[in-house]
Order: C-alpha cells, then sequence, then structure tokens
C-alpha cells in the first residue's frame, strides 16, 4: 500500500538484538490521523518495529538498526535530533497500565512534563484537565485528582497512561497491546477513545486480537518473522488478502 504523505515512513529497516536479526528491510508509510494497526504472531517484531519509530529501540545496549524512519520527512536518526524530544512528539503507552502507583492522578499526569522540566505551574490544572478529558477519565476522577493513581481501576489506569502520554502534547502514540490488561468493558472503552483520539492524532497499535484491529484501525500491517508480509487497508486485509499467510493468520491457521 503507497501511502501519500505519511506521518511516518520506514525505509529499509532492519533491526537487531546483538547477532540476531528481527526484522527485514521493512518499507511502510503511516499516514497521519489515522489508526494503524500491527498484528502477527508472537515473536515476529511487533514491538520491536514500534520501538524504533520513537527510538526506544536503541535503549537496550544490545539492540542495533539500519535503515531510516522520518517523521513529517525528517529523519528521526539524523544528526540534530533530540531522541527526548522525538519521544514527545511520538508518545509510547504501553502493555501493562504503569501509573506511578503512589503519585497522585493529578502528578501521574504531569510526570512526562515535570520529567522534562517543561511544567509552569500556572499551566497544571489546565494541563491535567485537558489531558484527563482527551483520555476520556476526567468525569471519573475530577473529584479526586489527588488520589493515588494506584487507586483506580486497571481500565482507568490504562486512560490514567493514556492521559500522561497526552500532557506532553505529542503528534503519534504508539500504542503497544493497551488493552491486553484490561477486562472486556476496559478494552470497550479504551477502544472507543482510540476511535476519539485519531481525529486529532496518528496512531499505530499493535495488538494480538483480530478483532481489536478490525474495530479499531484503518490500515493493517501484518507481521511475519520480521517482515510485512502485506500492509494495506484494514477491510481488505480482514476480507480478500492478497497473500496466503495473511489469510491463513487471520482465520487462526496458525498464530
Ligand atoms: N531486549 C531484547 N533482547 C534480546 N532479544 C529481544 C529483546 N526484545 C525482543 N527480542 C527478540 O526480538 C524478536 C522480536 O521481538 P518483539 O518483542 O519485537 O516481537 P513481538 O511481535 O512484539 O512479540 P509479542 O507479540 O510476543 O510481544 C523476538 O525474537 C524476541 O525474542
Amino acid at each position: 500500500m503507497q501511502v501519500a504523505n505519511p506521518k511516518i515512513s520506514a525505509n529499509d529497516l532492519c533491526a537487531w538484538f546483538g547477532d540476531k536479526q528481527v526484522l527485514f528491510d521493512i518499507n511502510m508509510g503511516i499516514p497521519e490521523r489515522s489508526v494503524t494497526a500491527i498484528i502477527g504472531p508472537s515473536g515476529c517484531g511487533k514491538s520491536t518495529f514500534i520501538r524504533t519509530l520513537n527510538r526506544m529501540h536503541e535503549l537496550v545496549p544490545i539492540a542495533r538498526m539500519s535503515g531510516r524512519i522520518q517523521l513529517d520527512g525528517k529523519d528521526v536518526y539524523g544528526p540534530n535530533i533530540d531522541p527526548v524530544l522525538l519521544r514527545r512528539k511520538v508518545g509510547m503507552v504501553f502493555q501493562k497500565p504503569n501509573p506511578f502507583p503512589t503519585m497522585s492522578i493529578r502528578d501521574n499526569v504531569l510526570a512526562g512534563l515535570k520529567l522534562t522540566g517543561q511544567l509552569e505551574k500556572s499551566q497544571a490544572d489546565a494541563i491535567v484537565e485537558r489531558a484527563l478529558k482527551g483520555a476520556a477519565l476526567w468525569d471519573e476522577v475530577n473529584d479526586r485528582l489527588d488520589a493515588p493513581g494506584a487507586g483506580l481501576s486497571g481500565g482507568q489506569q490504562q486512560r490514567l497512561c493514556i492521559a500522561r502520554a497526552l500532557a506532553v502534547e505529542p503528534e503519534v502514540l504508539l500504542m503497544d497491546e493497551p488493552c491486553s490488561a484490561l477486562d472486556p468493558v476496559a478494552t470497550a472503552r479504551v477502544e472507543d477513545l482510540i476511535a476519539e483520539l485519531r481525529r486529532d492524532y496518528t496512531i499505530v497499535i499493535v495488538t494480538h486480537s483480530m478483532q481489536q484491529a478490525a474495530r479499531v484501525s484503518q490500515q493493517t500491517a501484518f507481521f511475519l518473522m520480521g517482515e510485512v508480509i502485506e500492509f494495506d487497508n484494514t477491510d481488505k486485509i480482514f476480507t480478500q488478502p492478497d497473500d496466503q499467510r495473511t489469510e491463513d493468520y487471520i482465520t487462526g491457521k496458525f498464530g
């Protein structure tokens, strides 16, 4: 699938852990303000791929990569790019909700801004409200912003982590199996939220749930053993895939 003016593009991307190559010549354009799902069996390189997009891959000492990743046409591995600033633009939400447990809900939302020394105190209340509203959590927590983050349900904690990611005003949100620790009700809320967020953000979501990919995404990439086997509109991937391996995977013949 050719994407005109992609928000992010990967060109000839390869990645290794030590001697083991785990991504092979990935070429993919990720459209702006849209949800792109990454599916594929365990160990096929989905997480590694999204972690190359905001330079988290390089935080693993034995990790290496080659090829090019561009954000708005600019090389994210270029000499003038500060990885910390890049990660503010390209935020990440992880599999297990990971709020700071003893920190208040309010401070959890502000944590990213505090870390990068960007918090203007006079703005804090407005930022907290905007981020929690953006994460569809404000109505549930606005009367207890000083309570610890750990007191929330799993689904609320994940939305708190999404609020924390939104507080730094990213342009892209990478989500690595964001619902895998959530029950179906909490999952549905996060999926509704993803549908809302796509109006303003470019979202890339790794998921093991084919149903989730079909529900939330506009494009889907099927990864297998470190390669992109097929990348197309989600409807096409789930109804008329071009590759037999995609069909076998989505119909549950392996996984
Ligand atoms: N920190 C690491 N050190 C060494 N090898 C790693 C590391 N992280 C991942 N790998 C290996 O890289 C390959 C790709 O892993 P990755 O986590 O990207 O796959 P995945 O498709 O996201 O898997 P899953 O669906 O199980 O989360 C696997 O073989 C994995 O064992």
